[in-house]
């Protein structure tokens, strides 16, 4: 392992990542990989999560391809410095923002969308010049086998390597020096990646998880918001990270909810959900287990059948659930949907600060007022209003959590942000001394106001102003070297 960090720092050291031509040649390369073996990625995502090929493609590939155009449309933008605003001191020289790579990083990768985790990162990581591991989840092995056979095959192999392996590869992993990691998982891992990065102060982007509420108003088409709902809880059998998590709504919704949901399910998966190509299985038996037991003692109002050799759980609804149970308590990160009564939005609200920040939250109103009242009063990783998911999909918005869901964003540009250092530039000449007198020893009363002029006085970018300014300052230097003489 360290020997293969070791290789990646040396080319990165060699400066062979940093020109645009270069990144750009590797991105492109990337989508040519992902055109060119569409069938063989699509085939692993569909082997480890049970899933149709369509599916896969429409919930992993065309977020890729998405962000990877991004990236080649807007890298030189993202990539080039930009000029800031001066003060009188430094108004003749030149000050700009230059991103620049980080160095040698690592992506951890989770199994639930296992190609789009490690592929998105890994664009933000390119565009932004740097070397890069990737580590794939090991539960979702086939995505991890493809990932590992194709990636060197497209990508510059000194600067860009996949380590396939569990926790005792990862372990070793996370024992070496690395320049930023961005781990995707669950909370308690992602506190041991921290504490591993923190022996070499590497900073980190933790994306977690969480329970993301979703609020259902009285004023609102509920059967919009049901379809919604329905096709976002259910998708990948539940296992999404912006999931809604459960249901907050008042107690006189609650059956209408589960009448929506249950007809919506029908409409989606059918008569017979087994049979639908469109309805995946839960990744492992530990978690179909963990799934099982949260239902225990609950009233199920829809759903609840579970199959464990194929594991399967039905799309199920828990009905006049109780904050306190289990359900409640843990990431439900299955196709398990709990209603929760609240008297109005005021509880609604209570109740979600209550608890940790979640990773998203959801709110469906016709009332807009109400949804941003909501968001003001909250906090969480990201909001969809009147959908769920979709936030997701934006690339101009960062993706990520707060709090217990995590820290840090990626996506588009912030993702390039992510594994960019925004690096500050100050470019000065050698003339001037007069007016740096005033920073030199000795200090002075007289020199303290000079300094309080030059340095609180904030330039306007109006030429009109600029040249009136630059008079000023000449006036000033000349005065100042006069009264200093
Ligand atoms: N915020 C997001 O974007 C996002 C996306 C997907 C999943 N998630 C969250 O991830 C969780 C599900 O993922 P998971 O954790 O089950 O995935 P997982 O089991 O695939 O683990 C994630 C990664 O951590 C590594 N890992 C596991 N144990 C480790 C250890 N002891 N030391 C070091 N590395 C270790 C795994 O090898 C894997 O690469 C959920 O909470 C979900 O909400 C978040
Ligand atoms: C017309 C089809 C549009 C489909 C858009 C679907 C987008 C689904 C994206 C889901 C991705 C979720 C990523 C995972 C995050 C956490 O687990």
């Amino acid at each position: 392992m360290e020997r293969q960090v070791q290789r990646l720092r040396q080319a990165f050291r060699s400066g062979r990542s940093r020109p645009l031509s270069f990144r750009l040649q590797q991105l492109e390369a990337l989508r040519r990989m992902v055109q060119e073996c569409e069938k063989d990625i699509l085939a692993s995502i569909a082997a480890d999560l049970s899933k149709s090929e369509l599916n896969a493609y429409s919930h992993e590939v065309i977020t890729i391809l998405g962000e990877i155009d991004f990236m080649l449309e807007n890298l030189s933008e993202l990539a080039s410095a930009k000029p800031v605003k001066k003060n009188l001191l430094t108004m003749m020289d030149e000050a700009y923002v230059q991103p620049e790579p980080l160095g040698v990083v690592l992506i951890i990768g989770a199994w639930n969308y296992p190609f789009v985790l490690i592929m998105q990162p890994l664009v933000g990581a390119i565009a932004a010049g740097n070397a890069v591991i990737v580590k794939p989840s090991e539960l979702s092995e086939n995505t991890a086998k493809i990932l590992a056979k194709l990636l060197p095959q497209y990508l510059d192999q000194d600067l860009y390597a996949v380590v396939n392996g569990g926790v005792t590869e990862t372990t070793e992993l996370l024992k070496q020096r690395f320049d930023h990691i961005l781990y995707t998982g669950n909370t308690a891992v992602g506190k041991i990646v921290m504490e591993a990065a923190s022996k070499h102060l590497t900073p980190v982007t933790l994306e977690l998880g969480g329970k993301s509420p979703c609020y259902i108003d009285r004023n609102c088409d509920l059967d919009v918001a049901c379809r919604r709902i329905t096709w976002g809880k259910y998708m990948n059998c539940g296992q999404t990270c912006i999931a809604p998590d459960y249901i907050l709504c008042e107690a006189s919704l609650q059956d209408q909810i589960v009448q929506k949901i249950k007809d919506t399910v029908k409409d989606f998966y059918g008569e017979n959900i087994k049979e639908s190509p469109d309805y995946e299985r839960i990744i492992n038996l530990r978690h179909f287990k963990r799934l099982q037991s949260l239902l225990e003692g609950q009233k199920i109002a829809f759903g609840g059948e579970t199959d464990e050799v194929t594991r399967y759980i039905a799309p199920t609804i828990l009905t006049d659930v109780d904050p306190n149970s289990k359900v409640m308590q843990e990431e439900i990160f299955g196709p398990i949907l709990p209603i929760v009564s609240v008297k109005n939005v005021d509880e609604a609200i209570e109740f979600i600060n209550d608890r940790e920040k979640p990773l998203a939250l959801y709110v469906f109103s016709h009332n807009n007022k109400l949804i941003k009242r909501v968001i003001n009063e909250t906090s969480s990783g990201g909001v969809t209003g009147n959908d769920v998911i979709m936030h997701f999909t934006v690339n101009s918005l960062p993706f990520g959590g707060v709090g217990a869901s995590g820290m840090g964003a990626y996506h588009g540009k912030y993702s390039f942000d992510t594994f960019s250092h925004q690096r500050p530039c100050l470019l000065k000449g050698l003339t001037g001394e007069s007016v740096n007198k005033l920073r030199y020893p000795p200090n002075s009363q007289s020199k303290l106001s000079w300094a309080k002029f030059f340095l609180l006085k904030r330039l306007s970018v109006g030429k009109l102003s600029m040249l009136l300014l630059m008079a000023l300052v000449v006036v000033a230097a000349v005065t100042v070297k006069a009264y200093l003489s």
